[in-house]
């Protein structure tokens, strides 16, 4: 008999499994608010439109061929990324003390930073928020490094920890790596204010903690590309030294072509060209070098400042959308009367609202009313449309009546 008898079947992912659950019913009320996928107010993905026209642009190139990528991937693309988190003006492009390597969008290029840090860094903790996404904690772990958690959520305000996240950070041993979520905090749709990111700077600049941005939703939180990536140019600003991890998933809808990248701001050039080479040997052996189609679209698109432009009054949409879904709920359950405090629907921001719904409320609603969500109460927004919110609020009100 098999070599494999005695493996066991692996649990379904706690959220791409949502959607496999979500395919398996045939009720026609179905709800999908589970995974992180933007949907238009007709429930259908979008291929944004400048998407579609680099992509002519590509294929109508008759010089383009299907050449390995160096290992650290499309030199335009990487060049144009590390431009649209750190600002084109960024001292820190201009003194070359970048490298930048495109990974396999957002969780590749988490991947990649925590295997180089787990070689490379003499602190091994990385410290992560509580909650956060639920692969951090295994890409870290897997990386080779030890994942310890900052609190950042709290329940009872259904705000920020802020003084629990300034104990645990401040209790965290010096050079430790924290991760942090650039904008739109997944599940919990809950930021810092600039203000607070300002100390949040100061005290882990005091203590040499290393920051690791994870930058999944830039543009999609205030609907600026900008103002969100505001937190992790003040780090950038003050001359010292981080990590970037970036996708282009969701911004840009590119979600399967899995386009993303990592970026290291070190002290100085120097530093930077011999991170990048070592960067290399991380890359190699792990898939060699990276995907071209989609790293081509991003890079034919930020090259082109008509695109671009068009590009951050699609992104400006989605996001706008998304509030909008917001906005539709808070209201549909103040209609109904539904027992409960419900404006944090209104104050958290990017594509998740965390209801605060507990498990147990979160398999009701799957069972009686089809809905499917991450049993931590987290909703994905952008799966409801004008026409579904009714649908939602009755399966909310029932589940806390
Ligand atoms: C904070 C964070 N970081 C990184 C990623 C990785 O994204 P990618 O590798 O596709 O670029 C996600 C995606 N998280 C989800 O949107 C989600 O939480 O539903 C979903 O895509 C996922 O993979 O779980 C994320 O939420």
């Amino acid at each position: 008999d098999s070599v494999f008898t005695n493996i066991t079947r692996a649990p379904e992912d706690p959220i791409l499994g949502v959607t496999v659950a979500y395919n398996k019913d045939s009720d026609p009320s179905k709800l999908n608010l589970g995974v992180g996928a933007y949907r238009t107010e007709e429930g259908k993905p979008l291929v944004l439109n400048v998407v579609r026209q680099a992509e002519q642009k590509l294929v109508n190139d008759p010089s383009r061929v299907k050449e390995y990528l160096p290992i650290v991937g499309l030199a335009d693309f990487n060049k144009c990324s590390a431009k649209l988190i750190f600002g084109a003006d960024s001292p820190a492009i201009q003194e070359n003390r970048v490298a930048t390597v495109q990974c396999l969008s957002g969780t590749g290029s988490l991947r990649v930073g925590g295997e180089f840090l787990a070689k490379h860094y003499h602190e091994r903790t990385v410290y992560i928020p509580q909650p956060t996404w639920g692969n951090h904690p295994k890409i870290f772990t897997l990386a080779g490094l030890s994942v310890k958690s900052y609190r950042y959520y709290d329940p009872a305000t259904r705000g920020l920890d802020f003084q629990g996240l300034l104990e645990d950070l401040g209790n965290a041993p010096s050079g430790a790596i924290v991760l942090l979520h650039a904008c739109a905090h997944n599940p919990t749709g809950v930021d810092p204010t600039i203000e607070k990111w300002e100390q949040i700077r100061q005290l882990m600049r005091s203590k040499a903690l290393l920051p690791f941005f994870d930058s999944a939703y830039q543009g999609f939180a205030s609907g600026s590309l900008d103002a969100d990536a505001q937190p992790v140019r003040m780090f950038v600003a003050d001359g010292g030294e981080c990590f970037a991890a970036q996708s282009y998933a969701k911004n840009m809808g590119l979600y399967g072509e899995r386009v993303g990248a990592l970026s290291i701001v070190c002290k100085t050039a120097d530093v930077a060209s011999r991170v990048e080479s070592q960067l290399k040997l991380v890359i190699r052996p792990m898939y060699s070098n990276p995907p071209l189609h989609g790293a081509s679209i991003v890079a034919t698109i930020l090259k082109d400042s008509n695109l671009y432009n068009e590009w951050t009054v699609e992104l400006k949409a989605m996001a706008d959308r998304i509030i909008s879904m917001r906005k539709q709920l808070l209201e549909a359950l103040q209609a109904r009367g539904t027992p409960g405090d419900w404006t944090h629907i209104i104050k958290q921001i990017g594509m998740f609202t965390f209801t605060g719904l507990n498990s147990e409320q979160v398999a009701f609603m799957t069972k009686e009313y089809h809905i499917y969500m991450t049993s931590d109460g987290r909703i994905s927004m952008a799966g409801l449309s004008t026409k579904t919110i009714p649908h939602l609020a009755d399966a909310m009100h029932a589940a806390v009546t």
